[in-house]
């Protein structure tokens, strides 16, 4: 076996670390200690068969419980899923076979949608952005009043740019018109509900949860809950959703199955709960509140070396303009650096994860600024 182990240490060495503090693309981060015991405990665990895995089945139900208390639905129907795109796909399934399949959708949306439309044969209608990179909801309003539209996504935490699009005001307009509700909170789910009050602005409507007319919502633990990959979330307003996703599955010890996955690790839900349990509220605002505060010396940094930002910072997230983004984000990979760029707009795409130290933002600008004298 140590012959196996030593050839793979080779592979595992040409992958960046977390902790080497030149990751500034990424949406996921440092595994928490407790999750790698959590893991080794629930390994060889497999939900595609709950039958024999009561224990963790009763975990995922549990963990889903909690991501209803956070999301204010008392009665939760959902999964731990294998990430942001299987709950989207999950949602849209729902989507396809309650209404139909027209759906509207902000620029912004993430790929996964564009993956759930060549899977589902979805007619996409993208809504263009606002100025400040939110979906144009008066587009939705009078796009809805002359076609047919089956369901609607609002993005809480885009991808991009981190912007909150207005769940309240599309709500409404689901309601009026009988349409469904999806959110992709898959970033922002566990970030929004965290947010410090002096990071939260009076002209955002931060609110986009259950306690507002929404069918179902991603919210990723494998983000900003710190949980290993495989970890998303989708939760449905109660399990009268049900129907829309069970198919028979004879042979295995319950007779029906939900998710995309058939055979699927137990240890994301699994953590999901224990890191939940272990976090708390408080635990979880003390993340966040961290993740801000360097979000804004980062900001800080940038302004004062004379870089502008295309947006005031709204969740963890810094878009930093630059005429040559894709060009500069080639320049930095090759210097050792791994930012992201933005799609809907000419900048550098920074996502501040708590793996990030202000050490590492201070490296980072001095790396940039060469980049850019040269
Ligand atoms: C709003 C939204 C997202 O920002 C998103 C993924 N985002 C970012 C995924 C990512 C993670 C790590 C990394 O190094 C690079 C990218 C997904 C898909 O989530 P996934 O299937 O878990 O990748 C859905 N919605």
């Amino acid at each position: 076996m140590g012959r196996v182990i030593e050839e793979l240490k080779r592979f595992r060495e040409l992958d960046i670390k977390y902790s080497e503090g030149r990751i500034f693309g990424s949406m996921c981060s440092s595994i928490h200690p407790l999750a790698k015991e959590i893991v080794s405990l629930f390994l060889e665990t497999n939900l595609g068969d709950p039958g024999l895995f009561k224990g963790t089945k009763l975990l995922e139900e549990k963990a889903v419980k909690l991501l209803g208390e956070i999301l204010k639905n008392k009665e939760p129907y959902g999964f731990i899923v294998s990430g942001g795109t299987e709950g989207n796909l999950l949602a849209m399934r729902v989507v396809k076979k309650m209404k139909g399949r027209t759906i509207i959708l902000p620029k912004t949306a993430h790929f996964s949608f564009e993956k759930a439309k060549e899977m589902m044969d979805l007619n996409l209608v993208y809504a263009p952005l606002t100025k400040g990179y939110e979906i144009d909801v008066r587009f939705v309003k009078d796009y809805v009043e002359d076609y047919k539209v089956d369901g609607i996504v609002g993005i809480a935490g885009t991808t991009e740019f981190g912007t909150i699009d207005n769940i309240e005001k599309l709500s409404e307009i689901a309601k009026e018109n009988d349409i469904y509700l999806h959110v992709d909170a898959a970033f922002g789910g566990f970030v929004i509900p965290f947010l410090p009050k002096e990071y939260r602005r009076k002209e955002i409507n931060y609110t986009f949860d259950f306690s507002l007319n929404v069918d179902s919502i991603t919210i990723d633990p494998h983000k900003m809950l710190l949980c290993p990959i495989p970890a998303g979330g989708i939760i449905f307003k109660n399990s009268s959703y049900k129907r829309y996703l069970e198919v028979d599955a004879p042979y295995l010890t319950e007779t029906k199955q939900a998710t995309i996955l058939g055979t699927r690790p137990g240890f994301g839900a699994a953590c999901t709960y224990g890191l939940l349990r272990y976090f708390g509220e408080e635990g979880l605002k003390k993340l966040v509140k961290e993740v801000m505060d360097r979000t804004f010396y980062f900001k800080e940094r940038l302004e004062r070396e004379g870089f502008k930002l295309l947006l005031e910072p709204i969740l963890n997230i810094i878009a930093i303009e630059d005429e040559n983004h894709i060009e500069t984000c080639k320049k930095l990979k090759e210097m050792g650096y791994y930012p992201s760029v933005c799609f809907n707009a000419k900048a550098l795409r920074i996502v501040v994860m708590p793996h990030i130290r202000e050490e590492h933002i201070d490296n980072f600008i001095e790396v940039l600024k060469e980049v850019k004298r040269d």
